[in-house]
């Protein structure tokens, strides 16, 4: 079984998948054990019809059976390809069926007797070989428990469970940001279908996700976070940072390595069936069908999501409307422009307002007003009492659309909170930008003095860039009001020719950059230990 298919499966429905899988065998195996005794007992073949014997070779095959058919189901794991694991093992069976039963046949020749006892314990009696294969059977049915139901993973799971445990309590020791630190003591200390049901539809609970490999990676670092209805929360992250492992890990389609996550109070590792079924999901690569019109593929996300036919129509117009999708409503996807595709993908996330939706970077490639639709259109579905994650690399969308965010750093949350609140925390001081009037002979002089008197005016003055009488300072005390800074500049405007100046709070692409240094760069550059 596909390893997709079998995360989708409990562990009830893989017991009674295998169970169901077995009697089929059983059955196929039996009704052709029948037809070869119509054969026997239609040419008289004495050894196996005399004195009931039927019944006896009968019980033989079927033990045959009952040993060799999870032995096969155990051998197919070996193989990726179905066809190939038919081809070999169908080889295997031919083989080693008339291989052993020549060589018993020549080994055992001399000492050909009779017994009329069959099931015998002793030679020629096949007594020891229907007691092995009862007990064949029931060990590979046993191992193949075992493997279906991923009691080995479980085991680990849980060890390496443990060891997480151990790790986040020595690391807790370790500085993190209060605000996130909060946010985690939050997370675990809640009760996750509790929570949900009051108001968070989605809470991550320590999920991490390590890649294996010859250099296993780290993408993911015990994320915690409760995010609630009514709030868009953004995953702000370098590229690599660990954000669409995230995202494919809360949609089903990566497996979690450690931790657990909750939408709407169902588990991603027990009730993935569940999860998908309150999700919207916008993935960060279009995943649209080429061969149906934007139109039809809404229709259909809008009746798997369970909207009553009669609403179907008006709420696929609605969409498409809301993200200026009309005039290409009734077109393939696949004539569909990038920009296009990507409006109706968001549209597939959020059509039907499931619960929880995930939007892996929806803007790329749009022009500024279908962004701005699709911002209008997504500040709507929030307002509407949905839970939202968002990524972006735009801290323009950032702003306009999230309630709160985390900047994510090496699979971890380096910082979390209200975009006010982050730069308030972290962008202490003012950006000032400043143009300097400068006369062609002059010109260097002009600019040394406006730099000198910044300076020794705002100690601690950090200037960022310089370009044709344009300076940009970062003015790093704390303590400085915007009125005395406006009243100084106001009144050496004229002294040293200041043409125009701005003034402005760090924004928060300056809060997010200041992370940077913390990102690595090499992408095999976190091993899991
Ligand atoms: N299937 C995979 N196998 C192994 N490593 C992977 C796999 N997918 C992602 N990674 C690694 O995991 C890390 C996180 O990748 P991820 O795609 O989650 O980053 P991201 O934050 O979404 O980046 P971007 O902003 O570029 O989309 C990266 O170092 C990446 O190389």
């Amino acid at each position: 079984m596909s390893e997709t298919a079998q995360s989708q499966l409990s562990e009830g429905q893989t017991g009674f998948a295998i169970a169901i899988n077995l009697m089929y065998g059983m059955a196929s195996l039996a009704s052709t054990f029948a037809l070869l005794l119509v054969v026997f007992r239609a040419f008289g073949v004495k050894a196996f019809v005399k004195e009931n014997h039927l019944v006896d070779v009968l019980l033989l095959l079927l033990l045959y059976g009952w040993a060799v058919i999870p032995l096969m189901y155990l051998l197919s794991f070996l193989f990726t390809s179905a066809a190939t694991a038919f081809t070999r093992l169908t080889i295997f069976n031919i083989i080693s069926g008339t291989a052993t039963f020549l060589a018993v046949t020549i080994m055992t020749i001399p000492d050909i007797t009779y017994q009329l006892n069959y099931f015998s314990m002793n030679e020629p009696g096949v007594g020891s070989y229907l007691v092995a294969m009862s007990l064949q059977g029931v060990v590979f049915l046993v191992l193949l428990f075992v493997i279906e139901l991923q009691c080995i993973n479980t085991l680990f799971n849980i060890c390496r469970r443990c060891k997480k445990v151990r790790q986040v309590r020595e690391e807790a020791l370790q500085p993190e940001d209060r605000d996130v630190a909060n946010e985690r003591k939050r997370v675990l200390e809640c009760q996750p279908v509790v929570e949900s049901m009051v108001g968070s539809p989605l809470i991550l609970q320590e999920l991490t996700k390590v890649y294996p490999g010859s250099q296993s990676l780290l993408a993911v670092d015990r994320l915690s976070l409760a995010v609630g209805k009514g709030e868009c929360f953004d995953l702000l992250g370098f590229n690599g940072a660990g954000k669409t492992t995230t995202f494919k890990m809360l949609t089903g389609d990566e497996t979690v390595t450690a931790g657990d996550a909750f939408i709407d109070g169902y588990s991603i590792l027990r009730d993935v069936k569940k999860v998908q079924q309150r999700i919207g999901y916008c993935p960060q690569f279009d995943a649209v069908l080429d061969h149906m019109t934007g139109r039809e593929t809404l229709s259909m996300y809008a009746r798997l999501r369970g909207i009553p036919e009669k609403y179907v129509f008006a709420c696929v117009e609605n969409v498409l409307r809301s993200l200026l999708l009309e005039p290409h409503a009734d077109k393939l996807v696949r004539s569909y422009s990038g920009g296009n595709k990507r409006k109706l993908s968001a549209g597939m996330a959020l059509i039907g307002g499931p619960p929880v939706i995930f939007l892996d970077e929806p803007s790329t490639g749009m022009d500024p007003v279908a962004r701005r639709l699709l911002w209008d259109a997504v500040t709507r579905t929030r307002e509407s009492g949905k839970a939202i994650i968002i990524t972006s690399h735009s801290m323009e969308e950032c702003e306009a659309l999230c309630t709160r965010l985390a900047v994510m750093v090496n699979g971890q949350f380096l910082c979390l909170g209200s975009p006010q609140h982050l730069k308030s925390k972290f962008g202490s001081g003012y950006t000032l930008l400043a143009k300097i009037h400068m006369e062609a002979d002059l010109e260097e002089m002009d600019l040394q003095l406006f730099k000198d008197f910044i300076e020794s005016t705002f100690p601690g003055s950090l200037l960022k860039d310089e370009h044709q009488g344009m300076v940009h300072y970062h003015l790093t005390d704390k303590t400085l009001t915007w009125a005395q800074v406006f009243g100084t500049l106001e009144a050496a405007k004229e002294k040293y020719s200041i043409e125009d100046y701005c003034m402005s709070q760090i924004s928060l692409e300056q809060v997010f950059l200041s992370f940077a240094q913390f990102q690595h760069c090499s992408e095999g550059g976190r091993k899991s230990d």
